[in-house]
């Protein structure tokens, strides 16, 4: 059977930077399936001839020394624009002949929702009333781009909007983090061995802690940024995803219903915040500058770092908190899981700095790998230790580049396998967290929002809140080869 990938918003950011890069190098590495066609759809009036100039020129800008010339005219032969207005539902039917011509017959089909978020819900009705949903003539599935809502109701909304059209089977709610080789890999260090498992619960683990710290600002973003905010940007959706995947239990199979089940019973089990909880588990801030970001009001309250302390009310995980921070304008570029083992019941050595526990720190970008930090002995000096560490980097082991996430979650959505994406319900579970958050933040009672300086951790109280609770931050930034 043959697929054909429809891009709602052909004319879009995502699709010039990160889809048409990722479909043409999968098909430059054999990897899209055989007569797998491009259709790309927006207001603009292009033809199909401009169109592949225009991708030539930004596939070439975004993928860098991996263009290559023949493989590009190869694949753009198999890459069409059809002119539209999604909202239009004319558009729509001399959309739907066109694909029906173009397929000949049976044949498999993505609609890729990369539009303004609130034309989601209208893309998906229109897609049905032009029949396009129709299953009969071969798999129809929709890939939905982030946000998916800006809170519980929206996402419940969207979701029951989505489902008179598609079954959930067919929905693939995008977070390109599920896609990154190192949040894969971290199923399979936790799954794929059987020296972690037993280390891998309260008995071993004093907490948890989960960065994805950016250097970059809001730049010409503001925008979209100031009505967002870091909770809904980054927390609701890539932060507790990592949670998810660090706290789950073991699948009984790798597939999308068995991987999504264990995720989902993390976020129930993640004890909502009440009363002084909020005060005291979460912090919130924003960095020196942002106000004068292009689009944001000059009285802004929107953070762009936060810090959460967050528990799993269950039997793995029971008293281990997860901290969770993220922030823009910080130090450096790096995403890190950090498991902090408890030290050891005794102290029989003198150690160079402070003792410190083992810990496991797993580098999900930019310098992809994992270090084991251990306690050593120093040569020729007596019995007194210092902290080591074990490193592995993905990038010795592999030659090439790693790929980028939307490669293997586009392939995934052409296969039919959506345990990489998120569920329904998991988005609705998160929105459950981050919303009472969002609220006790906008109340009158919330303590201010707290300013920090461009380049460091963020604002100080996050440091001096994890001292108070006997710990400190991982505030290292990953050296790259
Ligand atoms: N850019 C990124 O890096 C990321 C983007 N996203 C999400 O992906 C989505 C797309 O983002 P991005 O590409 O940046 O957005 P852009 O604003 O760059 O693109 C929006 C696209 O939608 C098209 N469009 C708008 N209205 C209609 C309509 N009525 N009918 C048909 N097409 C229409 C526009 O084309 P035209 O005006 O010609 O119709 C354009 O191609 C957003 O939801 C965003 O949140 C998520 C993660 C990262
Ligand atoms: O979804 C988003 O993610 C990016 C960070 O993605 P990464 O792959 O570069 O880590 C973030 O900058 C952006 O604000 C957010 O919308």
């Amino acid at each position: 059977m043959s697929h054909t990938i429809v891009i709602f918003g052909a004319s879009g950011d995502l699709t010039s930077r990160k889809l048409i890069p990722a479909l043409y190098l999968l098909h430059k590495k054999g990897r899209l399936p055989e007569s797998t066609r491009v259709v790309g759809v927006s207001r603009t009036t292009f033809t199909s001839d401009a169109w592949r100039a225009d991708l030539e020129e930004t596939t070439r800008k975004f993928t860098g020394d991996s263009f290559d010339a023949a493989a590009w005219t190869e694949f753009a032969a198999q890459v069409y624009y059809q002119p539209g207005d999604l909202q239009d539902s004319g558009d729509m039917e001399t959309l739907a002949g066109f694909l029906n011509e173009l397929e000949g017959g049976e044949a498999s089909r993505i609609y890729y929702l990369s539009t303004m978020p609130k034309l989601y819900p209208i893309a998906v009705e229109m897609i049905g009333a032009a029949g396009m949903a129709d299953q009969s003539q071969g798999p129809r599935r929709v890939v939905i781009e982030k946000p998916f809502g800006t809170d519980l109701t929206t996402a419940q909304q969207l979701n029951s909007r989505v489902h008179k059209v598609f079954a959930e089977d067919h929905v693939y709610r995008i977070d390109h983090y599920l896609g990154k080789e190192t949040v894969q890999n971290l199923l399979v260090l936790r799954f794929g061995n059987s020296i972690f498992e037993p280390l891998w619960n309260r008995n071993y683990i004093d907490h948890v802690q989960i960065t994805v710290a950016e250097e970059v600002v809001v730049g010409r973003r503001g925008g979209y940024y100031d009505t967002s905010g870091v909770m809904r940007d980054m927390v609701q959706n890539h932060l507790l995803q990592l949670m998810m995947i660090t706290a789950m239990e073991s699948p009984v199979r790798f597939d999308a219903s068995m991987v999504r089940g264990e995720k989902v019973k993390v976020l129930q089990a993640i004890r909502p915040m009440t009363g002084a909880d909020f005060a005291q588990n979460t912090l919130r801030g924003q960095y020196d500058g942002y106000l004068n970001e292009e689009g944001v009001p000059s009285n802004s309250q929107t953070p762009t770092f936060t810090a959460l302390k967050l528990w799993v009310d269950n039997w793995r995980w029971q008293g281990v908190p997860f901290y969770l921070r993220s922030g823009k304008a910080m130090s450096c570029r790096t995403t890190q899981i950090v498991i902090q083992y408890k030290e050891p019941p005794l102290t029989l050595f003198e150690h160079c700095e402070s003792l410190e526990g083992n810990r496991l720190v797993i580098q999900i970008q930019p310098a992809e790998g994992l270090q084991v930090h251990i306690q050593s002995k120093v040569p020729d000096a007596g019995m007194r230790t210092r902290t080591t560490d074990l490193d592995f980097r993905f990038r010795r082991q592999f030659a090439g580049d790693l790929p980028d996430a939307y490669q293997r979650l586009l392939l995934d959505a052409i296969q039919g396998d959506a345990s990489l994406f998120a569920r329904s319900d998991e988005v609705e579970l998160a929105w459950g967290i981050v919303d009472p958050i969002l609220a006790a933040w906008n109340s009158p009672a919330a303590s201010p929002l707290m300013k920090y300086e461009p380049g460091g951790w963020g604002p100080e109280e996050s440091t001096k809140w994890m001292y108070k609770q006997g710990r400190q931050w991982f505030d290292v930034c990953p050296v790259l080869h």
